[in-house]
């Protein structure tokens, strides 16, 4: 089956990690609720960074590893994402079971939307980045439930969770030491999760036979018909 829910290992370098830890171990947080919607404010009990500058410097960071991520770029084709949350979980504090918004804005705190449409993201993914190793905190797991059951997730520091927009998902209470994540939406060039999937499929396809049979006839056909599937699809 197409793995909806995909996790991306060492999102983050060790270097790029430890400058975001020391920037959020050094920031101010706020409640989580600025950022909430629809229902969510209800069942979020979080905190996350204030912008201000060392906010800035890890937006960018994050930002620069989405678009430096090969897996994320065949699989997802970012088109456009928004700032990253980072939010911080205490001992007691959890975000009960919710489907994120399918709009999000670019805006941060106390800043304005801009005009109706203008710096919105559709929603076709939501990541989570873990920042905090899995033995400083009980609890605090990204959890799906469905009717084939439950998957949860708790990856090491750096590695991160993309899953499609929609998903009904909580961060389970944390009942010891801290939880710390980026999390933020992607909007892809294909609108389409099928469309999506053959341009990914032909992609990797491609990147296979230009590995086994560099140069072959096969490997050129296979690069034209992603480029064309690509083309086909894509909305920049
Ligand atoms: O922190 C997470 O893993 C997910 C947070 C979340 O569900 C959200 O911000 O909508
Ligand atoms: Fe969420």
């Amino acid at each position: 089956m197409w793995p909806t829910i995909r996790v991306i290992d060492n999102f983050l370098d060790p270097t790029e990690l430890k400058t975001v830890t020391g920037k959020v171990g050094a920031a101010r947080f706020v409640d989580g609720r600025v950022s909430a919607d629809g229902g969510s404010a209800e069942v979020k009990n979080n905190q996350e960074m204030a912008s201000e500058q060392q906010y800035v410097e890890v937006v960018k960071i994050v930002d620069r590893a989405v678009r430096a991520n090969l897996d994320l770029n065949n699989s997802v084709f970012p088109r456009s994402i928004t700032r990253a949350i980072i939010s911080r979980y205490e001992d007691g504090m959890a975000y009960g079971t919710h489907i994120d918004s399918p709009i999000m804005g670019f805006t941060v705190q106390n800043e304005a939307y801009g005009p109706f449409g203008q710096n919105y993201v559709r929603s076709d993914f939501s990541m989570t980045v873990f920042l905090a190793e899995p033995d400083t905190y009980d609890g605090g797991e990204l959890s799906f439930g469905s009717p084939w059951g439950t998957h949860t997730y708790k990856l090491p520091a750096g590695s991160a969770v993309a899953y499609p927009t929609g998903l009904p998902h909580q961060v389970t209470p944390v009942t010891r030491g801290v939880r710390l994540a980026a999390v933020l939406w992607l909007q892809s060039m294909i609108r389409d999760h099928e469309q999506r999937r053959l341009a990914s499929q032909l992609n990797l396809l491609a990147t296979r036979l230009e590995s086994t049979e560099a140069g072959s006839a096969n490997a050129q056909l296979a690069r034209e018909l992603a480029a064309t599937a690509l083309r086909i699809n894509a909305d920049i």
